[in-house]
């Protein structure tokens, strides 16, 4: 709940929405205050599963943020870009290319998309808000970054991971065990912001998966998230008010044994009439601990009986912390478009 003692921010005022018709994609919403009893948690676990095989994308609902919290989130992503002097960000940049590690900020044109430098700033907290150093701007925030951590790593990724094992048919915590809150692990909350350009940009941010398990990111208003279905077209994800969007990275799938696939996922230019707008976005990527390793869950009954994809013989299986790095150094750079990790192609499509 909200005190006034909450440092003052300047308050970030979202585009309204789109009036543009588009091919959505229609999403299973999972609501999560059914989520305390036996009963909604079978129920909730087998829509997880069917949401999961057939898009790789969720809603969830009444996961416990008010609309007025969310709403203060969206404020303080803003400071990030709005209220950091630029020889403070320069200070404070990540080395993404060089370390494969995404903490700190990202300013614009550092990646390339289809041809053309990039639009996006990003800042990224990454395992937690005690990296070394931060702005001083960002002070005052921390401790409510560090609830927004709270929030997503207990709160939805749990509950999430224990609606996946469920559907799998393995104990409960199976997945919560391998994302444990005292262990290393490059969980991030990333804050991020498209400015509008007047270049011809028609891609702002390349298709790919994520290369994490989970990634929540709270639905915002301004069009441009699209997914790629089964069948290979593209559709956009339609915003809901106060939602998390939920999908799947290839840690999952790996994880799976292919059981689950990582979506691919782009942003494009805004419809016209948002066009002028900036797109605030805020993210979570959960990551499976450092040292766990990529092997599929065999002892789940579910994947034992519809069949294994295995990527990799066990032994060669990369570590989370790995394969995270490699995507990392290799995403964005030019003339890249394509990168073989521990003998895996992954590409990233336009
Ligand atoms: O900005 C968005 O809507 C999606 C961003 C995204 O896919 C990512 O950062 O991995
Ligand atoms: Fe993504």
């Amino acid at each position: 709940m909200f005190n006034h003692t909450l440092p003052n921010v300047p308050h970030y005022e979202p585009a309204p929405p789109t009036k543009a018709s588009l091919e959505y994609i229609d999403l299973e919403i999972i609501d999560f205050s059914k989520a305390d009893t036996e009963e909604g948690r079978a129920a909730l676990a087998d829509q997880v599963k069917k949401g999961l095989r057939n898009q790789g994308f969720l809603y969830i609902v009444n996961h416990g943020y008010t609309q007025e919290e969310t709403t203060r989130m969206f404020d303080i992503a803003d400071v990030h870009f709005s209220c950091i002097p630029d020889d403070e960000k320069r200070k404070y940049t990540a080395n993404m290319f060089e370390t494969g590690s995404e903490a700190g900020f990202k300013p614009r044109k550092y990646w390339e998309t289809s041809g053309i430098p990039d639009h996006i700033e990003q800042y990224s907290y990454n395992r937690g808000v005690d990296m070394p150093e931060h702005p001083e701007a960002l002070f005052p925030l921390l401790p409510e970054v560090d609830k927004l951590y709270n929030f997503s790593h207990f709160n939805v990724v749990y509950t999430i991971l224990r609606l996946i094992a469920r559907g799998l048919e393995l104990p409960e915590d199976t997945l919560v065990n391998k994302h444990n809150w005292d262990h290393c692990n490059d969980c991030s909350i990333k804050f991020l912001k498209y400015h509008p350009s007047t270049d011809e940009a028609k891609l702002l941010l390349n298709g790919h998966t994520d290369y994490g398990t989970i990634t929540m990111l709270w639905s915002q208003p301004v069009a441009g998230l699209q997914i790629q279905t089964h069948e290979g077209e593209w559709r956009w994800i339609r915003h809901m008010d106060n939602a998390i969007v939920i999908n799947i990275g290839d840690a999952m799938e790996f994880l799976t044994g292919g059981y689950y696939k990582a979506t691919i996922h782009r942003v494009v230019q805004s419809p016209e009439d948002q066009r002028q707008y900036p797109r605030l976005g805020s993210i979570y990527f959960a990551r499976a601990d450092n040292d766990v390793t990529l092997v599929p869950l065999v002892e789940s009954p579910v994947l034992q009986r519809e069949g294994i994809e295995r990527r990799w013989d066990d032994s060669h299986a990369p570590t989370m912390i790995k394969w995270g790095k490699e995507r990392v150094m290799a995403f964005g750079k030019q003339g890249v478009d394509k990168v073989i990790i521990s003998g895996v192609s992954v590409g990233y499509y336009e």
